[in-house]
């Protein structure tokens, strides 16, 4: 029996393998209904289901969520059968993922259901030869068994793979720092819009030097933010929340943004608006961002030309009677300085993209604007809505210094702080060049030295603030 069954499975599979090969050749109408019947006996006589999960799906512009988890769920079966493993490296390399190889097949057993897992990838169909080796690849997982357990496996194992594979991909989560990409590097596709390496500031709100106050008020309201999902839906509010973090140059902002992210454990992307051509461009690249995140704009008042664009109108309306005079060649001019000024981004393009992808996505969310000049940003971008929080970071203070003092040099309380506070009350000094001060520079320097520098720093500091007041006329001194 088990001759002839084997020599009918023999038969089959050359027929199968001469029919794949050969029946282009055969007439249409003929190669359809033999292919119908061929089928019939191949399924009537293969006991096994196969079930393809493929990496890219649909429209392809988003990996597939069930792919990663399987991925992530294989990692550990793949460890202990398979022969051909790929490894990742997390937390400079302190520990190792190991995940299957591709055409790489490992076994699975669910409730004494036995199963195969099977990697592999479709090679592009394109002939051209392409620097980027790889890109075009389709890879997925094959998952087979047999079909007396469908519904086991269909309704109670897929489920099981799923959950485990995203608690897997949590535990193992590094957290990201994405910048974009010039749209021309955004080919094939696959996402190539973000370029990433692992996010490790080591900026916390401990570190972060501000009076105390302030920090509580901004943590706390990070922490409801990121408790607030239940919140936000029972108002029908998007999951977002604006930050505009304003202040001088060194005052801790950047750092700041760092704090948050390492507070709620979220990505960051850093958005340069510059290399970005136009807003539909701007809309590709945060429709592509995940939740969890925060997305930041730095500088924002001088990677978007805002008070430029109005100075632009204004002069517009100033020149309108030239322009009547000449209106072509005063359109070309106008034509031409736009190309000039490179990124098309707009003030308006922006704030329909914000509102547009809040509404749209879901997902929390935290925007971030940055600027050393918040007088100059334009009113509709900053308003309470879009950006719901305003952060001053401001001169360094005494309770600030303290900050530093412990961090930088561990201490406390000193007999210095006395005239540190004085000197302190009237000088305007960034933290970063506190901070900077009170970082000891040689192995002979102690605590103490350090602080003799910082008011030696604050007093000369003091002084030309007075000798500038005394040079202007009026008797005003311009800030910075
Ligand atoms: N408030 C602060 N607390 C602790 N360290 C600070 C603070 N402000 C500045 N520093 C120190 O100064 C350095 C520069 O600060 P940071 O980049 O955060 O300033 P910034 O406000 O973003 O400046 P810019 O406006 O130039 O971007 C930081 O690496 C940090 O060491
Ligand atoms: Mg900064």
């Amino acid at each position: 029996m088990w001759t002839e069954l084997s020599a009918t499975i023999s038969s089959l599979a050359v027929a199968f393998f001469m029919f794949d090969k050969y029946s282009h050749c055969l007439p249409y109408i003929f190669r359809g209904y033999l292919e119908r019947n061929f089928r019939k006996l191949v399924n009537f006589v293969n006991p096994y289901v196969e079930i393809t999960f493929h990496e890219y799906t649909g429209e392809r512009l988003k990996r597939s969520d069930a792919f990663c988890a399987i991925q992530n769920y294989l990692s550990t079966s793949s460890t202990e059968n398979a022969k051909r493993l790929k490894a990742d490296a997390v937390n400079e390399s302190q520990s190792v993922i190991l995940s299957m190889d591709d055409h790489e097949e490992v076994t699975d057993v669910f409730n004494g259901v036995k199963v195969w897992w099977a990697s592999g990838k479709i090679p592009p169909h394109s002939k051209t030869i392409s620097w980027f080796a790889g890109t075009e690849e389709k890879r997925y997982y094959k998952l087979t068994f047999h079909k007396y357990y469908r519904e086991i496996i269909t309704k109670s194992y897929i489920q099981h793979v799923l959950k485990e594979g995203k608690e897997i991909a949590e535990k193992n989560r590094r957290r990201m720092l994405y910048t974009n990409t010039p749209s021309k590097d955004w080919q094939g596709w696959k996402p190539t819009k973000w370029g990433n390496i692992v996010f490790e500031h080591p900026s916390t709100f401990d570190t972060l030097a501000m009076e105390t106050q302030k920090k509580d008020v901004i943590k706390k309201d990070l922490i409801k933010f990121s408790k607030g999902k239940d919140y936000y839906a029972k108002i029908g509010k998007a999951w977002k929340r604006g930050y505009l973090l304003y202040g001088p140059p060194g005052t801790g902002k950047s750092s700041m943004i760092a704090a948050m992210a390492n507070l709620l454990d979220y990505d960051v992307y850093d958005i340069e608006l510059t290399t970005i051509k136009d807003n539909s461009e701007l809309r590709k690249l945060l429709i592509d961002t995940k939740g969890k995140s925060i997305i930041v704009i730095e500088d924002i008042d001088c990677s978007l030309d805002l008070t430029g664009q109005r100075k632009k109108r204004k002069k517009k309306d100033d020149d309108e009677a030239d322009k009547e005079k000449d209106p072509i060649s005063k359109l070309k001019k106008e034509a031409e300085e736009e190309r000039e000024s490179g990124s098309k981004v707009t003030l308006s393009g922006l704030l329909n993209v914000i509102d547009g992808i809040w509404s749209a996505c879901g997902g929390e969310r935290i925007i971030i604007f940055t600027t050393n000049y918040v007088d100059k940003l334009d009113p509709a971008l900053i308003r309470t809505g879009r950006m719901d929080k305003h952060i001053e970071m401001s001169y360094c203070c005494f309770e600030a210094f303290k900050v530093l003092a412990k961090n930088y040099l561990d201490i406390e309380s000193h007999e210095l702080f006395g005239k540190i506070e004085e000197v302190f009350a009237d000088t305007k000094m960034s933290p970063a060049y506190v901070a900077d001060i009170l970082m000891p520079k040689s192995e002979e320097e102690d605590g103490e030295t350090c602080l003799k520098n910082l008011i030696a720093g604050l007093e000369a500091a003091k002084k030309s603030e007075e000798a500038a007041m005394l040079k202007t006329k009026d008797g005003v001194v311009t800030e910075g």
